[in-house]
């Protein structure tokens, strides 16, 4: 039977979003939704995402990497996993350029001296890329409202996006409200939502509920979604040379929607905590459990 029993494990962070890295490529297993869920009781290694890295299966890149958010469902991108993969991979390597392809495309990452800036490659608009479940005209200012929430602007950066500009964030109850436009019947696939209020046309505040994982302290890929949002609707300035900042619970993102080939650039920090092993008790199996 396959299982992450007694792989080694990674436990990093980017902004507190909490990511284990594991690196599976010498010896590839899938994660089991299952034991992803029962790592994630608080009693065990709780995380918001793991970051598996495969073989990779194009050339030129360090690996092929899943992500695996807490209740054991697949995304296709996470900004914050993805630094942190890139740190793990660098110093393993000593190269301060890395590579990695996910379910969404091709992840281009840079050592630089603020952190780590990822490509997170081009957004998308298009409400079947989102994806929503039926056609809208625009998704720059959604016919959605819930309770104090209405008209957001959507995003697919590799995994849907919600964005709700407020004047107040303090007063939107996002435990509560989160879980419902999460599984909003307009979201087919389920969506990130982002609480996102203007602090200056450059600076957004962003608390965030994800998919999968619930409220976190920084999630990367929400992070883009609001930059990008707040610019195509003409709230934040685009320009290469000026990135809007995200300032989330676990701290500062910095994202640039380059001109030239459309991709937004994600540059912020990650951490390394400490490594182990993964004991069959903290997957929810029975000690003994043979690799
Ligand atoms: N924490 C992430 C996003 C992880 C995936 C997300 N929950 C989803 O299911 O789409 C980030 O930093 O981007």
């Amino acid at each position: 039977m396959a299982t992450l029993a007694n792989r080694p494990f990674v436990k990093m962070n980017g902004l507190g979003n909490e990511i284990v890295v594991l690196d599976l490529r010498a010896d590839p297993v899938m994660v089991p939704p299952q034991e992803a869920r029962a790592l994630a009781r608080p009693e065990a290694l709780p995380f918001d995402q793991i970051m598996a890295l495969y073989p990779p299966k194009r050339a030129g890149t360090d690996a092929f990497v899943r992500i695996i958010n807490a209740d054991g469902s697949e995304a296709g991108a996470c900004g914050n996993g993805t630094r942190c993969i890139a740190l793990y991979e660098s110093v393993r390597t000593g190269r301060d350029h890395l590579v990695f392809e996910s379910p969404a495309g091709l992840l281009d990452c840079r050592m630089v001296p603020d952190g780590i800036t990822a490509d997170m490659g081009a957004p998308r608009f298009g409400w079947q890329e989102i994806p929503l479940a039926h056609a809208v005209a625009h998704t720059d200012a959604v016919d959605l409202t819930l309770e104090n929430l209405s008209s957001p602007a959507l995003a697919n950066v590799g995994n849907p996006h919600a964005t709700f500009f407020v004047d107040e964030a303090e007063a939107v109850d996002l435990a509560r409200l989160g879980p419902l436009l999460e599984r909003h019947e307009l979201f087919p696939d389920r969506a990130n939502i982002g609480i996102a209020r203007l602090l200056a046309p450059d600076h957004i505040r962003l608390d965030v509920w994800e998919r999968g994982a619930g409220l976190t302290r920084a999630c990367g890929s929400a992070a883009c979604a609001a930059a990008v949002n707040a610019m195509r609707t003409g709230r934040s300035p685009r320009a290469d040379n000026r990135p809007v900042r995200v300032s989330l619970p676990g701290g500062d993102l910095f994202i640039v929607w380059r001109a030239a080939d459309d991709h937004i650039l994600m540059t912020g920090p990650a951490e390394t905590e400490f490594e182990g092993v993964l004991a069959p008790d903290m997957l929810g199996l029975a000690s003994g459990t043979p690799a």
